[in-house]
């Protein structure tokens, strides 16, 4: 499980050794786990370190010192340095090292922005260390310029080869991930004492490249994590297995509440992504036209034309491919919600439910579904500001609507109402693809029904059991990411798929390959 902290949360455990007056070790520490990742970074590219170049973005404040402190540890290794000075100022004992280190200094002003950007661009490896945890806002006026300059470069015509963020790109916010352009596309951010949220929420994530933590000593200190991540190890402790006894109803049943005459095809992509959840049965409420495609694609699923009071199942999935105009599917929506069970509620769904719900409804809105939905509760959201603080939307939504909510997109986000959140980034591209959402939803929908009175294993992982839905939510986003990467195989993908591999997925974790 990866924790991740907002930028306040790290600099109250930073309080404590600051005030027993360890503040220079701390940054010692960060910097020489910066320097140390580049250096495993460009010789894992088969790069020689000597006579390699590496420009610093240095702001005025402890970020600037760490890229500083870096460079001179660096410099130490061979590589040529230099630093432009984005503020007039710089951490002293840090510029200090950097200069006896043999790095030279330009200071940034309007007038030669553009040309130390073209310079900087000419360097093997950039540090960007403008901002850190203490920003407030983005970069502006020269900074800006600078950086504009820089990434432009950078698309039209390539170099620096490697581009770092020191603790977080500067211009992202540590808390939310909100960027505020411009911003500087890390390919590797390396982030002291744990991983911040602004890294793990998009569009933060999209500037972070890969995250690389360095211990720095805070970590006793730490709080409860603002938001986690679960990893397949997790994954594997949490993924219901059947007993020696099991059998079918013991396993759990999944209702289903999907497709329509327009869109029968979810209905059975849910089905098959439940299916291969390893739910113990599928039963399906819908349309006969549509239950007749679900046989004929899925004969293990048991269809019927009748009611949710009279299906016994213990949880359901409803809302895939259902319109406005199902009255009938969206009545059975809306009484799997009011039976108090496990509900999975998608895209069809989301328009017609109550405004408030429960943690064990777990909506699924995409951006533009969760703009509606906050809409619908009074909130002013387009679907463009749900994208640019999904953090802040999905949060909003759970507040609201008292449900789970996991928001899908390159990051999935989820919300509990009870304010634990989880992101999860284990797909792939490829994944945006018709239909995909439905194979999500049944593969949540086959864990709810799954997930039993035994919530042990919840609270042994540190969660706890009464908002299990959320990490419910979050295993089955990352099952699907990783079944859709297997699926893809780093090509184009289509929504079935997903379901075919996810067994095989879902045994890896149990039986590593290496075993
Ligand atoms: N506090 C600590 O003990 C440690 C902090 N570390 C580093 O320190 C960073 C935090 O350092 P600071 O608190 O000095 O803050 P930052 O280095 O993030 O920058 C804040 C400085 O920039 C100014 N500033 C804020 N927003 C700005 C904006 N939009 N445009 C221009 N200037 C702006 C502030 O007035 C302040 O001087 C962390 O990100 C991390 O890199 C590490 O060295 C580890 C130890
Ligand atoms: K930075």
């Amino acid at each position: 499980m990866i924790s991740a902290y907002t930028g306040t949360q790290i600099r109250a455990a930073e309080e404590p050794l600051l005030a027993a007056g360890m503040g220079a070790v701390l940054m010692q520490r960060a910097s020489y786990g910066l320097a140390n990742a580049i250096v495993h970074e460009l010789q894992a590219r088969g790069r020689r370190l000597y006579g390699a170049s590496v420009a610093v973005l240095a702001g005025k404040g402890n970020n600037g010192g760490d890229g500083l402190f870096a460079a001179s540890f660096l410099a130490a290794r061979g590589m040529r340095t230099t630093a432009v000075l984005t503020a007039g100022a710089a951490h002293t004992e840090a510029l200090a090292a950097f200069q006896r280190a043999g790095g030279r200094v330009h200071f940034l002003s309007d007038a030669n922005a553009s040309r130390l950007a073209a310079e900087m661009a000419r360097a093997d490896v950039v540090i960007d260390a403008v901002l850190g945890t203490g920003a407030q806002g983005g970069l502006r006026g020269a900074a800006a310029a600078l950086v504009a300059s820089l990434a432009d470069v950078r698309q039209t015509s390539g170099g620096p080869e490697l581009m770092v963020a020191c603790d977080i790109p500067s211009g992202v916010d540590a808390d939310t991930g909100e960027a505020h352009a411009p911003v500087l596309s890390a390919d590797l951010t390396v982030t002291f004492g744990a991983a911040k949220v602004g890294l793990l929420a998009d569009p933060g994530a999209d500037y972070a490249g890969r995250v690389h933590v360095v211990p720095i000593g805070i970590e006793a200190e730490l709080p409860w994590p603002a938001l986690r991540r679960l990893q397949p190890p997790d994954l594997l402790r949490l993924l219901p297995q059947p007993g020696r006894r099991a059998h079918k109803y013991s396993r759990g049943v999944l209702g289903v509440v999907a497709g329509s005459a327009d869109y029968p095809g979810a209905a059975v992509l849910a089905c098959r992504g439940a299916l291969a959840a390893g739910v113990g049965m599928v039963r399906y409420l819908g349309p006969p036209e549509v239950a007749h495609l679900v046989r004929q694609s899925c004969p293990e699923v048991v269809c019927s034309a009748g009611e949710v009071a009279d299906t016994h199942v213990q949880a359901w999935l409803v809302g895939s491919g259902m319109g406005p105009s199902d009255s009938h599917q969206l009545q059975r929506a809306h009484d799997a919600v009011e039976s108090g069970l496990p509900v999975i509620a998608d895209a069809g769904a989301l328009p017609a439910l109550p405004d408030v719900l429960g943690p064990q409804v777990v909506l699924t809105p995409h951006a533009g579904e969760l703009a509606a939905l906050l809409k619908r509760l009074g909130a002013d959201y387009e679907r463009s500001a749900v994208e640019v603080n999904t953090l802040g939307a999905v949060r909003h939504a759970a507040a609201l609507t008292e449900a789970t909510v996991l928001l899908k997109g390159a990051t999935t986000l989820v919300a509990s109402p009870f304010q634990d959140f989880y992101s999860q980034a284990d797909g792939t591209p490829w994944l945006a693809t018709a239909g995909s959402g439905d194979v999500l939803a049944g593969i949540i929908g086959a864990l709810l029904a799954q997930v039993g009175p035994d919530v042990g294993r919840f609270r042994d992982a540190g969660i706890d059991p009464d908002e299990r839905w959320a990490a419910i939510a979050a295993m089955g986003a990352s099952l699907h990411g990783l079944a859709g990467t297997a699926a893809a195989g780093g090509g184009p993908l289509s929504a079935g798929r997903i379901a075919e591999y996810l067994p095989e997925v879902w045994s890896r974790l149990v039986t590593p390959p290496d075993v």
